[in-house]
């Protein structure tokens, strides 16, 4: 296995393939079974932790709160029928819009 960004897209597969498998064997088919409340509340409370990281912890802490942020987001995207590709999507049309001036524009 290739360490890139291909990551999100092999992970998003495993968690894909848990929708429907047993709780008791998978933390994802647990967290599918509990619904989008539960899910909604993990990617809430590690990017709660992830932001702790970032004033308390070094590199280390921060790449390991991060990572289950990332986690509970692609189960997020999954439980709600999203792809990473339309996340991907979404973010490429962002490319070369200032924030700055994105702001701005909603300002009126
Ligand atoms: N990347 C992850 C990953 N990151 C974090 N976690 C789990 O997320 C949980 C977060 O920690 P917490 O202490 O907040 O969780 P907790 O207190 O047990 O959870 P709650 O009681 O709040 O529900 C831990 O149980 C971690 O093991 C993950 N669980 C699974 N994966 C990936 O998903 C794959 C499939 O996992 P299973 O579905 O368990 O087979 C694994 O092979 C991994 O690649």
């Amino acid at each position: 296995m290739t360490l890139d960004a291909r990551i999100l897209e092999q992970l998003f597969a495993t968690i894909q393939g848990r929708q429907g498998a047993d709780p008791d064997s998978s933390y994802t088919a647990k967290l599918f079974a509990k619904g989008r409340k539960k899910i909604a509340q993990k990617v809430g409370e590690e990017g709660l932790e992830t932001a702790i990281a970032a004033v308390s912890e070094g590199p280390e802490g921060i790449c390991a709160e991060s990572a289950d942020l990332l986690y509970h987001l692609l189960v997020l995207w999954a439980d709600a029928g999203l792809t990473p590709e339309q996340v991907w999507a979404e973010l490429a049309r962002r490319q070369g819009i200032s924030g700055i001036d994105e702001k701005n524009s909603r300002k009126g």
